[in-house]
């Protein structure tokens, strides 16, 4: 039976951490910003955004959260997101995804300093990433959360073969960076992957990754025995159950390490966004901070 990776558990680590560091920062009269802005009604982002700021406050972080209506037009959004860029108050600025469809996405994020993405979703963020440049930039908070349970649990991976499933800007992309930049052989599945290819590539690989929104996608006799699996879906069913893209009970059965549903990434996504938002602050007043990649 797999080791069970408990991302609950290593969340509430990095945020032991941060509030340690949130007081560092306070004694050079530094509060790290958050500002959240939230566009709309959708139930599930309420919850997130919610979870942010109470998770924020915990931490010392200084949060706001900015609610507009769902109509809001995309220059009065836009307006609020530059005047937030001059606010020296504010270290990071976080528009909640999804937005409704009059809003250009991809121009909102292009809006954000990348100074202040601490989504990390700006191009110029993205490019350094794949650049794999050594300089400080915000990096997405899911992949980089994936990284820090794996760092956790000591998973090797360089020379490793890692396989990631689903190549959204949000995870399969910038995963594919982080697990390359620490060398290991990256290969990244989507749709158009050849059933017999997908197969081979998985069952040779060390790591499995798997960001799709299909539950069930990937189970149990498609491992190698003893492969690290973490699974980023995070999918409710018609029965109000939520589970991961990978079936757990088969994947539990053969990997020697799996992440659960609810309970693995998700509360790591929080708590690598509260990691990054004091990372943002250290970086605006040019303080080092100790462990800056390697939290816990
Ligand atoms: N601007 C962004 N938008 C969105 C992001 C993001 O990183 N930046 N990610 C997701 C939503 N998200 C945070 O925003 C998020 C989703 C899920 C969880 C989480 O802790 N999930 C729990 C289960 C929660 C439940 O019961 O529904 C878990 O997996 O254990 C945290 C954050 C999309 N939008
Ligand atoms: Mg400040």
């Amino acid at each position: 039976m797999a080791e069970i990776i408990d991302g609950k558990a290593i969340a509430q680590l990095v945020r032991q951490k941060l509030a340690e560091q949130v007081e560092v920062l306070k004694t050079k009269s530094i509060v790290p910003g958050l500002t959240v802005i939230i566009v709309g009604d959708d139930p599930a982002s309420q919850i997130y955004v919610r979870n942010k700021e109470r998770a924020a406050q915990k931490v010392g972080i200084a949060h706001q959260t900015i609610r507009l209506a769902a109509d809001v037009t995309e220059a009065s959004l836009l307006t609020i997101i530059k005047k937030l860029n001059q606010d020296d108050q504010v270290d990071a600025i976080l528009v909640q995804s999804p937005l409704p469809n009059h809003l250009n996405e991809q121009l909102v994020q292009e809006t954000i300093s990348p100074e202040k993405d601490v989504d990390g979703f700006n191009p110029i963020n993205i490019g350094k990433l794949y650049a794999n440049r050594h300089e400080y930039y915000p990096v997405a908070n899911t992949p980089k959360g994936v990284m820090t349970l794996l760092m956790a649990h000591h998973v090797p991976l360089r020379g490793k073969l890692a396989v990631v499933v689903g190549r959204s800007i949000l995870v399969g992309k910038p995963m594919l960076s982080l697990l390359e930049a620490a060398n290991a052989s990256v290969a990244l599945l989507h749709r158009y992957t050849p059933d017999d290819l997908r197969r081979s590539l998985l069952k040779q690989a060390d790591i499995v990754i798997v960001g799709t929104g299909i539950p069930g996608l990937v189970v149990g006799d498609d491992l190698k025995s003893g492969a690290t699996v973490i699974d980023v879906g995070i999918n409710r069913l018609s029965d109000g159950q939520l589970v991961g893209d990978v079936d757990f009970a088969s994947a539990q059965a053969v990997a020697g390490a799996i992440t659960p549903v609810p309970g693995g990434v998700g509360p790591m996504t929080i708590a690598t966004l509260l990691q990054t938002t004091v990372e943002l602050a250290a970086q605006h007043h040019q303080i080092e901070l100790a462990d800056k990649w390697q939290i816990i």
